[in-house]
């Protein structure tokens, strides 16, 4: 039953959704590798990664009446011929499986239980195989009650959890949990990951992700078009040139900065801007605040509003606008944000914009980048339900409802272009739940449209920067000033 396997990463940052998993699978399979052989390489490589990760000891394996407690079947008998102690218990009953999973259950010879939580007292590890792809609805019953029961367990330190493909209960698409899931330490899924390994709160569900690679035919459809990407640098690299001989401060992008009612905020706003690489930061603030936001900065120019901000960004080659941060929500601000718009230049929406448009159409101007988060997308975009339809399908929605580019921020901040491409950001620390690291954000993303990046791209690129600054710094209070410096 052994079979060759390969369980390194797969290096591609596709995320597929379910169904486009499954396709990939029936094209694999359609051209001539069994899903047996399939299932063989997920089990095997699963086990292999539970053997690395954990100490020997007693193993409950949890199956499901499904193909991942198919899987389930495969890990329990490597982990057996490994000298492990193992039992599997069933939820339901072994005649019911079917296909690949019947064959799998077939070559099981060890102890086997009907699924019950009073099993998992007398486990020091957890695989938990009840439900993966296949998740229709809310886990209920006795599958819902050993979850819990093994939860308690690992909180309590005496049980480790091996989720197969995701944690039971978490949805792949969206991560979102239906009824309830457990905690894993480590999780093994199959060719790529998901987005519900990267969305919360499955990302945490999950604990340590691993990828088997499972032998999916390279040619199956769905991997030309997955439902997202992991953000990373291949996505815009070739894009972004570093300085060079013929370069000066205007061909490196030109930034304005609108400021408003908080000068703080348009102050790390175009920190963060310089820090990226902008040729030149520009803030325009009221008046009385210019003293204030020329301050310390003695690179940065800041004058007050200009009366006609068209005539402004034209003689002084202005590349890029970044407007919202600290602007306010008064007469003064919606004037500001329409003669912005009006300049037709690259321009970074923000904060305050999406309480000045809540639930309104914005008007027409340049490429945008949006950059809302949580509370700001439930203000600009009422009929768009994030929890229901899962980030990846509502901030696709909104891109292509505004026609911008909009980035969702949080712990899975997730960016979406009016065409259908979506990336999701993959482990920002916790560290920047602090106020002013979104100001950092939108000067980082407005300086990469001054550079040159379109607005996809510079979404995609200002939200890695901003969270390798974020990791490089460390710590445990993070300030937003040094993250704009760390940039
Ligand atoms: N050939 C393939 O398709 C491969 C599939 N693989 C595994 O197969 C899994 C997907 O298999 P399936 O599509 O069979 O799906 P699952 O095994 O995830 O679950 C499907 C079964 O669970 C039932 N079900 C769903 N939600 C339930 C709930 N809340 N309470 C009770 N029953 C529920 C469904 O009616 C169905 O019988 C993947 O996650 C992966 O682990 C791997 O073996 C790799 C190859
Ligand atoms: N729990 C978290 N984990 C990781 N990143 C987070 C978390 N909470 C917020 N962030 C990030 O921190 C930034 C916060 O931006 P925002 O909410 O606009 O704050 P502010 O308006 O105070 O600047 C965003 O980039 C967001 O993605
Ligand atoms: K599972």
């Amino acid at each position: 039953m052994t079979l060759p396997i390969d369980t390194g990463p797969t290096t591609r940052d596709a995320l597929l959704t379910c169904e486009q998993m499954a396709a990939c699978d029936r094209f694999t399979i359609d051209n001539g590798t069994t899903g047996f052989t399939l299932m063989l390489r997920a089990g095997q490589g699963a086990a292999r990664h539970i053997r690395r990760a954990f100490r020997p000891g007693r193993v409950l394996v949890a199956c499901g009446p499904g193909n991942n407690g198919g899987d389930g079947f495969v890990i329990a008998r490597d982990l057996r011929e490994h000298g492990w102690d193992v039992t599997v218990a069933l939820l339901g009953a072994v005649s019911s499986l079917k296909g690949d999973a019947a064959e799998a259950a077939a070559h099981w010879d060890g102890p086997m239980a009907a699924l019950s939580a009073e099993l998992v007292g007398s486990a020091d590890i957890l695989v938990d195989a009840l439900f993966g792809a296949g998740l229709t609805r809310p886990v209920e019953g006795a599958a819902a009650e050993l979850l819990a029961r093994a939860a308690g367990r690992a909180a309590s330190g005496r049980l480790k959890v091996a989720a197969v493909d995701v944690p039971s209960g978490v949805h792949g698409d969206t991560g979102q949990v239906l009824g309830t899931a457990c905690p894993a330490d480590l999780t093994v899924t199959f060719h790529c990951r998901k987005p519900g390994h990267l969305l919360q709160p499955g990302a945490e569900l999950c604990g340590g992700v691993r990828v088997v690679d499972i032998g999916i035919d390279p040619a199956a459809p769905a991997m030309a078009s997955p439902a997202a990407r992991v953000i990373a640098p291949a996505l815009w690299q070739d894009r972004l040139l570093p300085a060079g001989p013929a370069d000066h401060k205007y061909t490196r992008g030109h930034v304005l900065v609108l400021g408003g009612a908080m000068p703080g905020a348009a102050r790390l706003a175009a920190r963060s801007a310089r820090r990226m690489g902008a040729g030149l930061v520009t803030v325009c603030t009221p008046e009385e605040a210019v003293p204030l936001v020329a301050g310390d900065a003695p690179g940065l120019i800041v004058q007050d509003i200009p009366y006609d901000l068209g005539a402004f960004v034209s003689a002084r080659k202005v590349a890029a606008i970044v407007v919202g941060p600290g602007l306010g929500t008064g007469a003064y601000a919606w004037r500001l944000v329409e003669a912005a718009l009006a300049c037709t230049l690259p321009i970074v929406l923000d904060a305050d914009v999406f309480s000045l448009f809540a639930g309104r159409r914005l008007p027409d101007g340049g490429p945008a980048v949006l950059t809302p988060h949580g509370g700001e997308f439930g203000r600009l975009f009422p009929k768009i339900d994030v929890r229901e339809s899962g980030r990846v399908a509502a901030v696709s929605r909104a891109a292509e409802q505004c026609g911008h580019t909009v980035l969702l921020k949080g712990p899975d901040s997730t960016v979406a272009a009016p065409d259908g491409r979506c990336a999701l950001l993959d482990g920002a620390p916790a560290t920047l739940a602090t106020g002013g690291t979104g100001d950092v954000l939108a000067g980082a993303v407005a300086a990469l449209l001054g550079r040159g990046l379109p607005p996809f791209e510079a979404a995609c690129a200002g939200a890695w920067f901003h969270r390798e600054a974020a990791r490089r710094l460390g710590g445990t209070a993070l300030l937003a000033e040094d993250l704009a410096d760390a940039l």
